[in-house]
């Protein structure tokens, strides 16, 4: 290295040595500063509520519109949830139920929305998450709701319709999928473990490049990596997350059939969020099967200009041919127009839910 070049990179490596003291120091004070609103919250009897769904996203998307670059919108948001994520753990370490094992894709939604400093707790099955955040064991919970390829996700709004938990959040996750195997090409595959889900979003590609493999649904995409590792004849459809964890190599990489597959999840908590700015209130409700009865029950929002972002139709399971819909709609049930119309739904509909009021998902 010649002295010319290796003096300009030193005089670089020292500013960012000094930025690097900087920011430590900066990041300490911010830590300082979360650690006197945990005492400032516990002062007044408000520990239950250290973890604030709405002023994260509030701080988030501030950030977004202060960045000046280079670096990315994404990264400096996810940057910025690990920095709360880490301040928030000094105020009180949080747990988060979701569908195990570790490597599932809602281990990653889990972690996009908490930050790696929360404590993951993987679960058997979507009941066992509800279940663990309803007994008091975990202090949240993440479960898919619906996929943009394959549509709702039933078990999720069965369980929502009869849970005392709170919608509090959103999170938004691009899918890719892989085909993981520790086969040396695709040739010697004759089984692929996926969640039923996942062998769907991957159905027209396994008919072209795999078409004579058995598909095996199993309980998780993670549950399938695992199954793949111990088999050399055997290959798991699933994420980043799970080739990672089980050390599994890609042999075709983003698979999915559809380009923007897309799956939200919805974050369960004890109480839902305060106003944000950008919310989303999310109902289930029940209309009488007659004519008429189901735009009779949504004219409220259009009454009181309030924008319905989805509508989901689902059997009422106690009474054959009753359905109950799910809805979302734009805004928090403390803004004044969405108060007028749930007052007005709550006169009509035979039943009405409010599943939670929370931020619009940011990243
Ligand atoms: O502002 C608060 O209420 C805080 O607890 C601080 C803080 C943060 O790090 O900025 C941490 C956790 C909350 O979820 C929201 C924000």
């Amino acid at each position: 290295m010649s002295d010319a070049l290796q003096k300009a990179l030193s005089q670089v490596r020292d500013e960012i040595d000094s930025i690097d003291a900087d920011l430590l120091a900066l990041l300490n004070r911010r830590a300082r500063c979360a650690q006197h609103v945990g005492e400032i919250k516990s002062q007044h009897g408000d520990a239950g509520f250290v973890y604030r769904a709405e002023r994260e996203a509030q701080i988030l998307r501030r950030l977004q519109e202060l960045n000046p670059g280079p670096l990315p919108n994404d990264n400096v948001t996810w940057l910025f949830r690990q920095v709360m994520s880490l301040c928030l753990s000094l105020e009180q370490p949080l747990s988060v139920a979701f569908l195990g094992p570790l490597g599932t894709f809602s281990e990653s939604a889990a972690v996009r929305h908490f930050g790696h400093a929360a404590r993951l707790l993987p679960q058997m099955s979507i009941d066992d998450v509800f279940r663990e955040v309803e007994a008091g064991h975990a202090n949240f919970a993440v479960v898919p709701i619906e996929n943009s390829t394959e549509g709702a996700i039933g078990r999720t709004l069965d369980l929502l319709l009869t849970t005392p938990l709170k919608i509090c959040g959103e999170v938004v996750l691009r899918i890719h999928q892989h085909l993981l195997s520790t086969a040396p090409s695709l040739t010697g595959i004759k089984r692929v473990y996926s969640h039923a889900q996942s062998l769907a979003q991957c159905h027209e590609w396994l008919n072209r490049a795999l078409p004579d493999a058995q598909r095996i649904p199993v309980g998780s995409n993670a549950q399938a990596a695992q199954q793949a590792a111990a088999d050399p004849e055997a290959a798991a459809i699933a994420g980043d997350a799970a080739a990672e964890r089980y050390g599994l190599p890609k042999l075709a990489v983003s698979i999915e059939d559809e380009p923007n597959n897309t799956t939200r999840f919805v974050v369960l908590g004890r109480h839902d969020a305060g106003p944000s700015g950008r919310d989303k209130t999310s109902l289930v409700m029940s209309a009488p099967n007659r004519t008429g009865a189901l735009g009779y029950l949504l004219a409220p929002f259009t009454d009181a200009g309030v924008s319905m972002t989805r509508l989901e139709s689902r059997p009422a399971r106690h009474t054959l041919w009753e359905y109950v819909f799910f809805v979302d709609i734009e805004g928090h049930r403390d803004d004044p127009a969405v108060r007028v119309a749930l007052d007005e739904l709550a006169r009509r509909a035979a039943y009405l839910k409010t599943l939670g009021s929370y931020p619009v998902a940011v990243f």
